[in-house]
């Protein structure tokens, strides 16, 4: 059985040291170091600073030790400690001190790298601060510790690399959970999805839950069909979960470039489902705030054709929404369809229709189709709900088409055809009658019949009408109604 509710990397995330694979040389430099520090003897360096490529087993190797060691483990992100008063407040304060019944603690700083420039200076200043007066071990992670401003930080820390995932130890990882999930998968599936995730497991994994999710078991067509290269285009169910499980900006943009979706309906997607995956209500404000701000750019876009302005729409959309998270806990959502794409491919037969009836009377009432939409059907499809027999005089003097008159009329649709029908009977028999036993109503009808035929019988038809209406109102009224046409 597939279990929906929980991503596998973290339903499967190492418990122990041991489980964390194919990094022995950063466990060779990571244990002794820890254990000195468990001993009560703090080593020379106070802190280490793991680095290497994403999904590798960094923070799987510092929360698989906590949990063995019995260890508290206090845990920051790049977006918590930017500040000096935030990395004071949280950080050094459990550096500084020891737990209530002495237990000891473990102190993760997560993707160092992402503090940037002169804006972060004091958050930098901060670290370096902490790992001078820290009574515990603080492991700093990063993918990119190479960077001019982060090294005092390597200065201060023991450097531990850390290197993609062989592919062997991939596909073992993976068997583990196609058995433990109860998925038939075939290894040659499995080689696919670990030759394309290069190394990186948690890629691996969200890559196996997908299909294993999508398809109910894991062969190599299926594979093949999904995943066809590494900058394949992503559905628009993969560009969503790639996007909130992004951990980086550049995850989350990735996302967003390479979903294979129209600007507007990635827009729509991403619309429909930011409060399926976040439940914190600032969270999800903060993600339509980026969201709207991604469609005012598009918006220009498709004013002035400044496709330069696209990058900013994929910042927006990409890494403003996956970045909006700050209090949601991570889940795993079913994402849906955006529901205005449904209701407007439900409703295309019915908007084509109303556009044919706009074009028919634009053209007759010398005004624009917009007009004929908004101001013009709504009466009409008044007129013809209240009084079907005018309705129907309306139909023949507009030549309107049977689905044009079920739009207009619609639950009285046959009444006016009945109408429709009688006033064509008498049409007929007043066609076939000499001309000089005709009666005025007779008359009226056939003009009408006659203005939707030709144009030149449609100005004798004015003419007589004019004519019938002036006698009538000289006889003073009659039950007879003239055509409005
Ligand atoms: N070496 C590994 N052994 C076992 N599981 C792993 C290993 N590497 C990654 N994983 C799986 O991938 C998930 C993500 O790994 P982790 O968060 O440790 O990667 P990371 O190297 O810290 O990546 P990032 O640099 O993006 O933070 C884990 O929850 C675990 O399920």
């Amino acid at each position: 059985m597939v279990t929906r509710n929980l991503p596998w990397i973290i339903k499967y995330r190492p418990r122990r040291v041991e489980d964390v694979v194919d990094q022995e040389q950063a466990k060779e430099k990571f244990i002794p170091w820890l254990r000195q520090w468990l001993r009560g003897r703090p080593p020379e360096k106070k802190a280490a600073l793991f680095y290497g490529p994403a999904g590798v087993g960094k923070t799987s190797l510092v929360e698989a030790a906590a949990h063995e060691y019995g260890l508290e483990l206090i845990e920051m992100n790049a977006s918590d400690f930017r500040r000096r008063e935030d990395i004071e407040r949280i950080a050094k304060v459990a550096a500084t001190q020891y737990s209530l019944f002495g237990r000891k603690r473990i102190i993760l700083l997560d993707e160092v790298d992402g503090i940037s420039g002169t804006a972060d200076r004091g958050g930098l200043d901060a670290i370096l601060d902490l790992i001078n007066v820290t009574r515990h071990p603080i492991v700093m992670t990063a993918n990119d510790p190479w960077d001019q401003k982060l090294r005092p930080l390597r200065e201060a820390a023991l450097m531990i690399p850390f290197n993609r995932l062989s592919e062997r130890h991939v596909v073992q990882a993976l068997k583990r959970i196609c058995i433990a999930e109860g998925i038939e998968c075939e290894d040659a599936a499995l080689k696919l999805i670990a030759q394309r995730a290069e190394g990186d497991l948690r890629s691996a994994i969200n890559d196996l839950q997908a299909i294993a999710e999508g398809y109910g078991r894991v062969t190599v067509d299926i594979v093949r069909g999904v995943l066809t290269s590494r900058d394949r285009q992503y559905s628009p169910w993969e560009m969503l979960r790639h996007l909130f499980m992004s951990k980086y900006a550049w995850q989350a943009k990735r996302a967003v470039t390479h979903a294979d979706l129209d600007y507007d309906t990635m827009l729509q997607w991403l619309n429909e489902n930011i409060a399926i995956q976040y439940s914190d209500p600032e969270d999800i404000w903060r993600a339509h705030e980026s969201l709207a701000r991604a469609d005012i750019f598009m918006g220009r876009i498709r004013r002035t054709q400044s496709w330069d302005l696209l990058s900013y729409v994929f910042d927006l959309a990409g890494p403003g929404i996956a970045l909006a998270r700050k209090k949601s806990k991570f889940k795993w959502a079913k994402y849906q369809f955006p529901q205005k794409i449904l209701l407007l491919a439900r409703t295309k037969e019915t908007r084509e229709v109303r556009d044919a009836i706009a074009e028919v009377l634009a053209k007759r009432l010398h005004i624009s189709k917009a007009r004929a939409k908004s101001e013009i059907i709504p009466f009409l499809s008044m007129i013809f709900r209240e009084r079907p027999d005018y309705a129907a005089r309306i139909a023949i003097g507009y030549n309107l088409t049977d689905s044009m008159i079920k739009y207009l009329a619609g639950p009285v649709y046959n009444q006016v055809k009945e109408h429709i029908n009688m006033l064509l009977l008498r049409l007929e028999r007043a066609a076939s009658a000499p001309a000089r036993t005709k009666t005025a109503a007779n008359k009226s009808v056939q003009h009408a019949s006659v203005a939707a035929s030709t144009s030149s019988s449609s100005s004798v038809k004015r003419k007589s009408t004019r004519r019938t209406s002036s006698r009538r109102r000289r006889k003073g009224g009659g039950t007879q109604t003239t055509l409005p046409i």
